[in-house]
């Protein structure tokens, strides 16, 4: 039989908002923050709509009503799950609880990676697209730089190689949302992103830049408000001659990239997929 939930009781609530953190999560003091506030949500036995230990049941549940004799066999009724219904108010105090801790300047930051979705949990459901290659994975060549660590967004890319005119001349044009994959052939031999095209594609309103190649300024690109990968750093400038293809398929590690597919980043990895994703 699954286990049963229990809604939290008014005074736990009123005990759990009570709690004066006396501190809010800025953009500079994420591991004060965590370490001031993980005893509490464990101590609170609140961790575990946090860490995925208490998962979300199913909306709906199944049970078999077997009557013995019933030539007819098992009867199975579906009803809502009360479990479910129990946990999703829950996770809105608990939810609520940690956004109360939050700063302004780090909001949009973390209301971005909640609502952004999660690479694993996308392969597990999408089993049947991975087999068509309809959703592909990245290999694990990439290191994580820029302040957005999960990012998502339809795809512009670019095929260039120890040359980054092209890369400033897209990301002068705006952004709306979408993420340049650059193909720079996998050179270790130069720096095709910088903190100025870093700083260029946020304003411009780009997403992320995942670059098969490397990039330079790497402070500077780390405090940049856009999720950026690439195979490591390079102090090195490239070339400055304005070769390269736009808008082309592009291969990185044996994936193809079409442009207008979307990308999907976070802590575990990167997908392409033909066509956007539900959260
Ligand atoms: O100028 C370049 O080639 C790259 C760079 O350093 C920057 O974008 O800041
Ligand atoms: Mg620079």
């Amino acid at each position: 039989m699954a286990s049963s939930l229990i809604a939290f009781s008014q005074i736990e609530k009123t005990s759990h908002n009570s709690h004066k953190f006396g501190f809010t999560l800025s953009p500079t003091n994420y591991g004060y923050w965590k370490a001031m506030l993980e005893p509490f949500l464990i101590t609170n036995n609140l961790i575990g709509y946090v860490d995925g230990t208490i998962p979300c049941p199913p909306p709906i549940v199944q049970t078999k009503n077997s009557s013995g004799k019933d030539v007819e066999g098992d009867i199975v009724i579906t009803q809502p799950n009360t479990n479910h219904t129990i946990w999703v108010s829950n996770d809105a105090h608990v939810c609520m609880l940690i956004m109360s801790t939050v700063s302004e300047a780090s909001f949009q930051h973390v209301h971005d990676s909640m609502g952004s979705l999660a690479t694993a949990e996308a392969c597990d459901t999408n089993g049947a697209l991975l087999a068509t290659g309809d959703i592909r994975v990245l290999p694990p060549i990439f290191k994580i730089y820029g302040q957005s660590r999960a990012f998502s967004g339809p795809i512009a890319t670019l095929k260039v190689f120890e040359d980054n005119v092209l890369v400033r001349e897209l990301l002068e044009t705006k952004g709306e949302g979408r993420v340049l994959v650059i193909d720079g052939g996998g050179s270790m031999r130069c720096a095709l992103v910088g903190g100025n095209l870093g700083q260029l594609a946020q304003n411009m309103g780009w997403t992320g830049i995942v670059v098969n190649g490397c990039i330079r300024d790497v402070d500077e690109i780390n405090a940049c408000d856009i999720g950026v990968r690439a195979l490591a750093s390079h102090p090195q400038k490239s070339n400055k001659k304005g070769v390269g293809e736009r808008h082309v398929p592009i291969h990185i590690g044996g994936t193809v990239i079409r442009d207008g597919e979307w990308l999907y980043a976070d802590s575990d990895g990167v997908l392409i997929s033909e066509t956007e994703l539900s959260v």
